[in-house]
């Protein structure tokens, strides 16, 4: 009771009522300043909002299994560049559309891409085409991992390759048991070039296992994938993989987006480094986080036991 009436008293200070009076008008400058969102068309991605602050993300290729081509990839960074700064989005979800999660690489698409090798002469000059080429892919896959706002995947059926790669680099992977897997790379006479290599080990905490998957192009399913980590739940078909996904999403949506948005920078920044790092990088975030009026809003919501509500960001 006392520990209610302090929290009162403290967060509802004049500074927090001045913060939370300034919301809508924050909430309308940072709309207007992302209107040219709305512009950004897409033919290899489908997008919709299907909840508040939810953004869904499908590979729209179909026909071609939702292979990967030269398109796929542009638009795959340029939709996670710009929803890392829209203020309307708070988690994405990622799907595929029609029969597979995704075929990988489009072997057709890459067979162009030889045929452009073929017309240039110099050595010199193939390898700066390649080099382009592949920072693009990677560069494409690493927008999900750079991408500010927790990405989630929903994989049916087919995950191959490149698939591999894309999902490694998201937050969290939901699948249905239909759904299997392979770093197919090997089989193409190919050392896998964007982000499995790196992440996957990381991700199942396994490097006996993570070697054998790459080094064989072994296919495994749901039921493996689920048992060694890759996935965190499986779910019957891909419709209820889909609406798990989007239920979750919707849940992290409603949090305080400062404090999710700096949850994923620091799970992010502390990986690959020792835990004084990390620590070192939060504290650097909360100084400034702490006086967010998310964090008063948070706090009193949880003394009142009432939903929080949170302006954009
Ligand atoms: C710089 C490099 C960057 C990235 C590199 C990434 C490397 C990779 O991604 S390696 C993996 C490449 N992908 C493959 O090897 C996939 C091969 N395909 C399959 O294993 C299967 O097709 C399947 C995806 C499991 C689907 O099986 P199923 O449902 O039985 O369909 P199919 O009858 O096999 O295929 C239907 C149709 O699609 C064509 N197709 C399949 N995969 C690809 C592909 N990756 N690219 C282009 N086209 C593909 C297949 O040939 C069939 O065509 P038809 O004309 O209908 O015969």
């Amino acid at each position: 009771m006392a520990l209610r009436a302090f929290g009162n008293k403290y967060f509802s200070s004049f500074a927090l009522r001045a913060a939370v009076t300034s919301k809508v008008e924050r909430n309308m400058s940072s709309s207007i300043l992302h209107k040219h969102d709305g512009n950004l068309k897409y033919h290899t991605l489908n997008i919709t909002t299907p909840k508040q602050f939810v953004y869904h993300v499908e590979l729209n290729r179909p026909k071609q299994l939702n292979a990967f081509n030269k398109d796929l990839f542009v638009e795959i960074k340029k939709c996670f560049e710009s929803l890392s700064t829209n203020p309307d989005c708070r988690v994405v979800v990622l799907s595929g559309l029609g029969k597979h999660f995704s075929a990988g690489l489009d072997l057709v698409d890459a067979m162009k891409l030889s045929q452009e090798l073929g017309a240039v002469d110099d050595v010199a000059r193939k390898a700066a085409l390649l080099e382009h080429t592949i920072k693009l892919y990677q560069d494409s896959i690493s927008s999900l991992e750079i991408c500010a706002k927790p990405v989630i995947t929903a994989i049916h059926s087919g995950c191959i390759g490149a698939g591999v790669n894309l999902i490694t680099a998201a937050d969290i992977r939901y699948c249905s048991e239909d759904a299997f897997f392979s770093i197919k790379e090997v089989d193409i006479g190919l050392a896998a070039d964007i982000g499995a290599l790196q992440r996957l080990p990381k991700v199942v905490g396994n490097e006996s296992l993570a070697r054998e998957l790459a080094y064989t192009g072994r296919r495994f399913g749901a039921t493996e994938a689920h048992n060694f980590g890759l996935v965190s739940k499986v779910y019957p078909s891909k419709e209820a993989c889909v609406e798990g996904a989007l239920e979750l999403a919707a849940i992290i949506a409603e949090k305080s987006p400062v404090a999710v948005q700096a949850t994923k920078a620091n799970i992010i920044y502390s990986k690959p480094r020792p835990n004084q790092d990390g620590l070192d990088h939060i504290r650097q975030t909360n100084k400034l986080n702490l006086q967010s009026e998310d964090f008063a809003n948070a706090a009193v919501a949880a003394l009142t036991k009432e939903q929080p509500t949170f302006s954009k960001l």
